[in-house]
């Protein structure tokens, strides 16, 4: 394997020749990392760019795995690490350390210098939106949310997107949350600025970290909805209201999608399908599933009645009084990429779902999806409530257990209520009402399942029977669209 053409200075010449030897062991340990299962990944360092020189060294780092992904680290260079960073260290060089850098908050604050500055480092760019402020001087905290990237906040008012697995393209945040901003009135963070490499760099230009407005909250839907998911499961909720006081914010939550979906139709593409663009539709869930079903094969017994609800879709879509209308969606919703900011929620993480090519991210599609997904995860919550009160993970649970069973209706109840409750809100902020699509939804909620089944199958293996559960109920009531 060979390092980037790209390193010329022989100080970064030498430290991509010791991250080429160090980095296997090192990312296979990491949780954004997607090669899990091996123990050493082959990875190739294919951008090493010194971005910050003056004073501890601040490189930008691409690497290409065997199977052709590509993943990002920003590489700190000191003689010491300073201190709670020992957990970062990848290694030694040339008799000082290596290590992962966004936990470090003087390079950090560099780097956001960098980005209020605009300009270049070699093959990586820097850009601020215009009019955009970028503070100077601001404590950095890198968060430590379980999440695809890593994020860092600079004194509770900007927020970092480093990105992990890096895609050729334009990137879809920057993109939606700059349109989101235009329309106006739209419960979303203002994008400031973001991070790429070159055209001309290896990959073509990859956005590798996007700055935006950080939005002060006192949680996130997924943290709060257990949380009231759980109350409701131990019977704690009954004397206030039968199904718990989440359901109005479960409505808040349907409206701010609502909007979010308005504006992304006024600001970006909109269109109708024509039939053959429904079976086009139609032919990449089959697809998906398809897919899904080789990396996950306790699925293969639903796939046929799966590949119907599809084709229930597909009929349902083409006779329908209106032709089916498709736009650019958020792509990943769910209770996790909400905050509840003081005066309602916020819809974050516009990047679509983690590992899909950029093309696919950007595909115009049925708002209903993102409905979908948001849907699902309601489901997730009052699972993830009843696993933590009966201490059991949700894939190890007995049908037998009277007492778990009634704890699991009552799981089951919170969440058609509160599912009930966002569809009402999305319907009485001015969009369709999802309930009145019941085979697109479900063909679209059967799709997410199957997502999610091969998602939870390499990350979460305990948490796997959630989505099964769901792709059983899915494909198991399937009746032909009549
Ligand atoms: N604009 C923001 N303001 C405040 N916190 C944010 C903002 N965006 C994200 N976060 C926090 O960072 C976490 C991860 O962000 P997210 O965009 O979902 O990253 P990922 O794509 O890695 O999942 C969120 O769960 C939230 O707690
Ligand atoms: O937030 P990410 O962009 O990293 O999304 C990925 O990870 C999510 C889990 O962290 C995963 O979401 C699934 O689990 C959630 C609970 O942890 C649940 O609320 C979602 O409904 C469920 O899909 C998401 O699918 C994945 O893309």
């Amino acid at each position: 394997m060979t390092v980037s053409p790209d390193v010329t200075e022989p100080e970064t010449a030498r430290i991509a020749a010791d991250l080429h030897r160090l980095l296997p062991a090192w990312l296979a340990r990491q949780r954004w990392f997607g090669g899990k299962d091996w123990a050493a990944p082959e990875v190739e360092p294919v951008l090493v760019e010194t971005v910050c020189a003056d004073g501890p060294r601040l490189l930008l780092v691409v690497v290409r795995t065997e199977h052709d992904e590509w993943y990002q680290l920003l590489v700190g260079e000191r003689d010491a690490v300073p201190a709670g960073l020992t957990g970062a260290v990848i290694g030694p060089s040339g008799g000082a350390l290596l290590y992962e850098a966004t936990g470090d908050p003087e390079l950090m604050g560099r780097l956001l210098d960098r980005i209020a500055a605009g300009g270049t480092a070699g093959a990586v760019e820097f850009h601020r939106l215009p009019g955009a402020d970028i503070p100077a001087g601001l404590p950095a905290a890198v968060l430590t949310a379980e999440q695809s990237n890593t994020s860092v906040a600079f004194g509770g008012r900007m927020m970092l997107k480093v990105l992990r697995h890096v895609v050729p393209g334009p990137n879809a945040e920057v993109e939606m949350l700059a349109a989101l901003r235009r329309a106006g009135d739209v419960p979303s963070a203002a994008p400031l600025g973001w991070m790429r490499t070159s055209p001309s760099a290896p990959g073509g230009g990859i956005t590798l970290a996007v700055l935006q407005e950080f939005v002060p909250n006192r949680g996130d839907g997924w943290a709060i909805a257990v949380e009231e998911a759980r109350a409701c499961v131990v019977g704690e909720c009954e004397s206030v209201a039968p199904l718990g006081g989440f359901a109005e914010e479960a409505h808040a939550l349907g409206r701010a999608t609502a909007r979010v979906h308005a504006a992304l139709a006024e600001q970006l593409e909109t269109r109708e399908l024509d039939p053959a663009q429904v079976d086009r539709l139609v032919a990449a869930l089959t697809r998906r599933l398809e897919a899904a079903v080789d990396q996950v094969p306790a699925l293969l017994p639903f796939a046929r009645q799966l590949r119907a609800v599809h084709q229930d879709l597909g009929e349902v879509a083409k006779r329908g009084n209106a032709p089916l209308l498709v736009q650019r969606v958020h792509g990943d919703l769910h209770l996790g990429q909400t905050l509840r900011a003081e005066d309602g929620w916020v819809v974050i993480d516009f990047e679509g779902e983690p590992g899909q090519p950029e093309a696919e991210r950007r595909r115009l599609q049925p708002a209903l999806r993102d409905i979908a997904s948001m849907l699902r995860s309601f489901d997730y919550a009052a699972h993830h409530a009843l696993a933590d009160v009966l201490g059991v993970p949700p894939g190890e649970q007995s049908p037998q257990n009277l007492h778990g069973t009634r704890l699991a209706r009552r799981a089951s109840a919170w969440a058609v209520h509160n599912r009930g409750a966002f569809c009402a809100g999305y319907t009485a902020a001015g969009g369709t009402d999802p309930r009145s699509q019941p085979v697109l939804l479900r063909a679209f909620e059967a799709d997410k399942a199957v997502y999610e089944a091969v998602y939870e199958a390499h990350n979460r293996p305990a948490w796997l029977s959630i989505p099964m559960a769901a792709v059983r109920r899915l494909a198991g009531r399937h009746r032909p669209a009549g």
